[in-house]
């Protein structure tokens, strides 16, 4: 277990730069695998999820280094194993090598993933997207067994019940090599699907569609990487740093940015009245004063997302009222209120059918030991201990690393008093 100290009420200043997007880079490594070539990321977050699933690749013979942002990854010599189960259970994104090993081998053996606990992630959307594309699907004691017959995968017509991120990208990697014709109807539209897509078509994959409700696909023999990809920038990192910037910054400088994926989320902060100036790949916060409160409404990309549902809380807390937030993608993602509330946050949560969460001005937060239960559910328990008197204990920061690169290094560049305790240096 790892544990972050923090050393709160410190103000920050100075710049600050995000790192490539967790969600993209974690279906780009599985996606890796459907190549006849090695393959070649920059712009690489060094993050766990990152080493956990540099370690699957390992168990299928796949080798992969990962320098500075660098990541190549060679799945020429790959061959068909058992993947280790603790590695696939430490993240969600693990579902991801159920749509890549169909598409290379047109059949797949994967433990059901990992990751936050943030209330139910069924698979459901994945498994009938599997099933269109002609594979029989069956889950016994947590493991899920896909298998084609003699003719393969081929191209269907797929209309998802629910917006998903997962299930949209999973068709994707399942029929970007399958004969014939596939369309995606009511396809997620997060940037991170138009990153993988990118990726793909630049190794010849013939992707249409990617950040539309509809995504249409023709199957291509073989993908071969000719350069290298750089990933995008991670949306959710760069919200977790507006906010802490916007609560208990005196001017930073947010770099690597597309404010254009952050829209949603700048909104509710420049309605809050937080000093800020949107540069075309740069975000400037300067010390924000007489903050309103707001109301927010959790909804799948473009709208606010749930993944800085969280991250934002810290900063309701200094709004001169009661804030309100719905969490309609995960309603039960509560898993800071209780934490929160030891730090003295006023925080309470509604409703868990309808994902209601009141947060109420809490001038003073005191430093206590707390529990990082998920990954922004951590991280706005980093960005409350910053903010708050006297040192915070947060434990099972490795939650947090999930997601987070260079994270103490970021935050001290900033100011910040924060220091990172390993106890056990085990990936998973
Ligand atoms: C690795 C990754 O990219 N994780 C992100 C991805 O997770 P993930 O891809 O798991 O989330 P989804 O977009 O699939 O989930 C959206 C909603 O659909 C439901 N659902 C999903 C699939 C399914 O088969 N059946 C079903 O009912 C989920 O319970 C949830 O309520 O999108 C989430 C929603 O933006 C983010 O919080 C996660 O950070
Ligand atoms: C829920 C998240 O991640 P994952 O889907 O990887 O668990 C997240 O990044 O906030």
């Amino acid at each position: 277990m790892s544990k972050l100290i923090v050393n709160g009420g410190n103000r920050l200043s100075g710049e600050v730069s995000i790192g490539g997007a967790k969600n993209s880079t974690v279906a780009l490594i599985p996606a890796a695998i459907l190549a006849d070539t090695p393959v070649r990321f920059d712009s690489v977050p060094d993050i766990l999820d990152v080493h956990n699933l540099m370690l699957i690749l390992k168990s299928m013979n796949v080798s992969s280094t990962f320098k500075g942002d660098v990541l190549t990854i060679d799945p020429t010599n790959i061959v068909e194993a058992p993947l280790p189960s603790k590695a696939i259970k430490s993240l969600r994104a693990s579902y991801y090598f159920m749509g890549a090993l169909l598409g290379r081998f047109q059949r797949a053996v994967v433990s059901f993933p990992g990751g936050d606990n943030i209330g139910p992630r069924p698979i459901d959307q994945h498994i009938k997207a599997f099933k269109a594309l002609g594979a029989e699907v069956s889950e016994v004691d947590g493991t899920v067994t896909i298998k084609t017959g003699p003719k393969g995968l081929h191209g269907a017509q797929i209309f998802l019940d629910i917006v998903s991120v997962g299930a949209t990208i999973n068709t994707i990697l399942a029929s970007v090599k399958a004969p014939g014709t596939t369309v995606i109807g009511n396809a997620a539209k997060e940037p991170e699907i138009i990153d993988i897509a990118t990726f793909l078509n630049n190794m010849g994959a013939n992707i249409r569609g990617a950040g539309t409700d509809v995504i249409r696909i023709e199957g291509v023999p073989t993908l071969q990487a000719k350069n290298t990809h750089t990933i995008i920038p991670d949306r959710i990192e760069a919200g977790t740093y507006l906010s802490l910037a916007a609560a208990i910054g005196d001017g930073v400088l947010i770099t690597n940015i597309i404010p254009e994926h952050l829209e949603s989320f700048v909104a509710k902060l420049e309605e809050m009245g937080c000093d800020l100036t949107v540069y075309e790949d740069s975000i400037y916060v300067g010390r924000s004063q007489h903050l309103k409160p707001i109301r927010i409404k959790v909804m799948p990309y473009p709208g606010f997302a749930t993944d800085l549902q969280q991250p934002i809380t810290p900063l309701l807390f200094k709004a001169d009222g009661r804030s309100v937030i719905i969490d309609t993608i995960y309603p039960q993602r509560i898993k800071h209120i209780s934490q929160l509330n030891k730090l003295g946050g006023r925080i309470k949560s509604k409703d868990t059918d309808e994902g209601i969460i009141v947060v109420d001005n809490s001038p003073h937060l005191k430093g206590a030991k707390v529990d990082a239960g998920e990954i922004r559910a951590g991280a706005s328990l980093l960005i409350a201990g910053l903010m708050a008197d006297g040192v915070t204990e947060i434990s099972h920061a490795e939650n947090i690393m999930r997601g987070y690169g260079s994270l103490v290094d970021k935050l001290t560049g900033l100011g910040a008093d924060v220091k990172l305790s390993v106890e056990d240096e085990e990936r998973v």
